[in-house]
This record gives structure tokens, C-alpha cells and sequence, in this order.
């Protein structure tokens, strides 16, 4: 394991085909650089139907395949669906927060994964239940459930990947920021024990201030001596997801066909969509542009107000986590041609930790794609310039409060 305080990443340049699918419902077609290709594994990936599935519909979703998966036994006995009650590979994944709003539906999606053998489920309370529910579930992967503090070793001994999704979410009127009080604490905990029983694991944050709470870990592994850089994530696919919707939506495009790489952090004006590198390639009007980018940016507080204080988003949340999670998966396992948009350490700006195109290979973070920053548009490159203090005032903040709590326990 790795105990570097830096680590520098390949950034690579490469060139993307418009017709390179990305994501949840892609099915990507053959092309210079594709997204998300499944290679490694045939029947449903998941998250999207891999080209062995005969899907009626040309739009996947996650679900599909799975649910026709565990029906095609009784239902349509079609050969290639019979190696669908055995997990395709073995990897273990642990959700801390599980009994959550997204922690619940996230945990479901990872368990119609067949790459995942086992699925631990941990939160302080309730978590039982939902684990006996998720194990009724006729998908290959075993569901473990731990509960408080004393379990939560056990829970992560042996885990590839660590989910997190523990914390308060907002309400109408809070920034992200306004969660750090109590979501700083709870990442920092968890974090703390990742560190000491699965320090080789992939660790993807989805507690928010993710701008914060990302820091916040890495400063936390730092303390441990187990910091891999690559091995730590700041979970934004839900910006990627929602920018791919709305810009899909706004030009009458076909929604796996479309990707917008999203950089920058995850709140406000951080979020940054790069809507001139659209694929496939398509022209927005200024208005357009402006309309967009706020939408994308102010995606979550359309969620939260509609909400009216029963939380924030929690069922697509849980869609682009579990997307992440396949990913890191495939990635895993040796699918070399895994992309994501991420919030990582980076060296492609001058801030620490920066959200911007990753390639995800077995050790984590490969290379960051640092082409998509290239030739941004006038209104990008300005947003890119502004988003920039607040970002690391929020970087800054995280890594504080770990350091303060670290000189206050050493006095
Ligand atoms: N990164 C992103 O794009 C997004 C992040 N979020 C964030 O995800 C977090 C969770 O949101 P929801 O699931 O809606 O909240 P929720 O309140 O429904 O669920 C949170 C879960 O965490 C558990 N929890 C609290 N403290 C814990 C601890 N110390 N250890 C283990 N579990 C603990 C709670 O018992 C609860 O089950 C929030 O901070 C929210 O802001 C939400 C949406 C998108
Ligand atoms: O807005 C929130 O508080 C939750 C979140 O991060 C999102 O939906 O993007």
C-alpha cells in the first residue's frame, strides 16, 4: 500500500469519437475511445445491457437485464442468461450508511451487480432489515449486516470497494457547507476505520460537503500512513448523469448517446458541466449555454425544494453511485477502457482536488484526462477561473479540520 502525501498521475490525451457512449444506458459502439465498455464480463452488466443481451428496447437501464436475468430461468430459458445465479467475479463491497435514503436503493442496484460476491451492509441503526429484504433478492452476491461502532471492523475486512453515503442531508434552504458540522465527523470516523481494515480498498465518498469530506479522508489516511491517492474518490457521476438528461432532453438527442464530462467540485458554481465537449458533438446558443449550466448546477436544490424537507436526492443518487461502483468493478477486474468524470486528487489545475475525466485501471486512478480542459469555451474558462476560491476554501476547510482535531489530541 501505498503511503504517499503526493502522487503523480499520467495525464493522457485522447481523442473521443462521437459516437463513444458513457455511462448508465450506454451501449457504446465501437470507437476510438469508448466508455464503459464491458469486455471482461458477458450477460448484464449491471448497469447497462453488455452486447450479449438481446434487449427488446434499444434504452437500457439498470434493471432490465438484471430482472430478466433472475426471471430467465423460469421464464425464457435462453442460454445466455444461464450463468446469471453465479457471480461473475468476486468482489466484496461495503456501504456505510446503508439503511439511508440512497443507502437502501444504492445497496440494491450493487446487489443485482454480478461482479459482487458479497455486499456488507453497515449504518448505526435499522440496518438488519433492509439486509434480511436485499438477501431475498435471487441475485448471486451474499448480504452481511452490521450494525454500531463494534461491527464496523468486521464489516470491512476484505472489501474491495467502501461506499459512503453516511450523513445528514439537506433541507430547503442549506448549502452543502451547512452539513460539514455534522458530516465531517461521520466521514472522519468511517474513514478512520477504512483505514485500519481495508486499506487497499477503492473508497468512494458520496457524503456531502464532497468538496470537504473528500480532503477531509485523504487527510485521515494520511494520519494512518495508508493514503493512496488514486484509491480515493469524491463520487460526482449524479452531475454527469444529470447534465447527460438535461442536455439529452434540451436537444431531442438519444440519451445513451449522450456525455457530457462534468469538472470542478460538487456544489453550486463548483460543478462545472463542459457542455462545448458534448458528445456527440452538438451546438448550444448562448442561452442555451447559461440556462443549462445553472440547471446542472442547481440540480440538487430542484430536488431538495421539491422535496420539502423530506431530504435531497436519494433514488438517482443512488443510480450514479451504483454506476461508479460498476465501474471501479470492471476496472478491477481488468477492463481497461473504464471512464469516469471523479473528484480526485489532481494535479491538472493549481487546487488539490479537482473533478475532471478519469481512467480507472485495477490500482485506481490510471490517468486524468487532461484534453477535456483544452480549447474550453470563452464562458467555460471564465466558470473554470471562478469557481476556483471557493473550491479550495472548501478543500482548505476539510483539511483543517482534520489537522486542528490532530494538534488538539496531540496537546
Ligand atoms: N455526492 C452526491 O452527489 C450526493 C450526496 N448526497 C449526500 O449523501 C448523504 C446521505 O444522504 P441520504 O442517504 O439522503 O441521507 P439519510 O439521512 O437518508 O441517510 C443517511 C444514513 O446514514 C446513516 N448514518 C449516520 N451516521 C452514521 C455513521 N456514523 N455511520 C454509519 N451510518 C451513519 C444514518 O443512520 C442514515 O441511515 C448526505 O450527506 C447527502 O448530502 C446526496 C445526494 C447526492
Ligand atoms: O443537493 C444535495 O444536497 C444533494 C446532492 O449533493 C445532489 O443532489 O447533488
Amino acid at each position: 500500500m501505498a503511503s504517499a502525501a503526493v502522487t503523480t498521475f499520467s495525464t493522457v490525451t485522447v481523442s473521443y469519437s462521437p459516437k463513444a457512449g458513457l455511462g448508465l444506458g450506454a451501449k457504446s459502439k465501437p470507437s476510438s475511445l469508448s466508455f464503459n465498455t464491458p469486455k471482461t464480463f458477458k450477460g448484464f452488466s449491471g448497469l447497462k445491457a453488455a452486447s450479449s443481451v438481446d434487449l427488446e428496447s434499444d434504452a437500457s437501464f439498470l434493471g432490465t437485464a438484471a430482472l430478466e436475468a433472475s426471471f430467465a430461468p423460469k421464464l425464457q430459458p435462453r442460454n445466455k442468461f444461464t450463468n446469471q445465479l453465479q457471480p461473475q467475479a468476486s468482489f466484496k463491497v461495503a456501504v456505510l450508511g446503508a439503511a439511508g435514503g440512497i443507502g437502501q436503493p444504492l445497496s440494491l442496484l450493487i446487489k443485482m451487480n454480478p461482479l459482487v460476491s458479497a455486499l456488507h451492509l453497515y449504518d448505526i441503526a435499522n440496518v438488519k432489515g433492509v439486509a434480511a429484504d436485499l438477501s431475498h433478492c435471487n441475485t448471486p452476491s451474499q448480504v452481511l449486516d452490521f450494525t454500531g461502532q463494534g461491527q464496523l471492523a468486521d464489516c470491512l475486512k476484505g472489501v474491495d470497494v467502501v461506499v459512503i453515503p453516511a450523513g445528514v442531508p439537506r433541507k430547503p434552504g442549506m448549502t452543502r457547507d451547512d452539513l460539514f458540522n455534522i458530516n465531517a465527523n461521520i466521514v472522519k470516523t468511517l474513514v478512520e476505520a477504512v483505514a485500519d481494515n481495508a486499506p487497499d480498498a477503492f473508497i468512494h465518498i458520496i457524503s456531502n460537503p464532497v468538496n470537504s469530506t473528500v480532503p477531509i479522508a485523504a487527510e485521515v489516511l494520511k494520519q494512518k500512513g495508508v493514503y493512496d491517492p488514486k484509491k480515493l474518490f469524491g463520487v460526482t457521476t449524479l452531475d454527469v448523469v444529470r447534465a447527460n438528461t438535461f442536455v439529452a432532453q434540451k436537444k431531442n438527442l438519444k440519451l445513451i448517446d449522450v456525455d457530457v464530462p462534468v469538472i470542478g467540485g460538487h456544489a453550486g458554481i463548483t460543478i462545472l458541466p463542459l457542455l462545448s465537449k458534448t458528445r456527440p458533438s452538438v451546438t448550444f446558443t448562448d442561452e442555451e449555454v447559461e440556462e443549462l449550466t445553472v440547471r446542472i448546477q442547481n440540480a440538487g436544490t430542484e430536488v431538495v425544494e421539491a422535496k420539502a424537507g423530506a431530504g435531497s436526492a436519494t433514488l438517482s443518487m443512488a443510480y450514479a453511485a451504483a454506476r461508479f461502483v460498476e465501474s471501479s468493478l470492471r476496472a478491477l477486474d481488468g477492463d481497461g477502457d473504464v471512464y469516469e468524470c471523479s473528484f480526485v486528487q489532481s494535479e491538472l489545475t493549481e487546487l488539490p482536488f479537482f473533478a475532471s475525466r478519469i481512467k480507472l485501471g485495477k490500482k485506481g486512478v490510471e490517468a486524468v484526462i487532461s484534453s477535456e480542459l483544452q480549447g474550453l469555451t470563452e464562458y467555460e474558462s471564465k466558470a473554470l477561473e471562478a469557481l476556483k476560491a471557493e473550491l479550495m476554501g472548501s478543500i482548505e476547510k476539510g483539511v483543517t479540520f482534520v489537522q486542528t482535531k490532530a494538534t488538539a489530541a496531540a496537546n
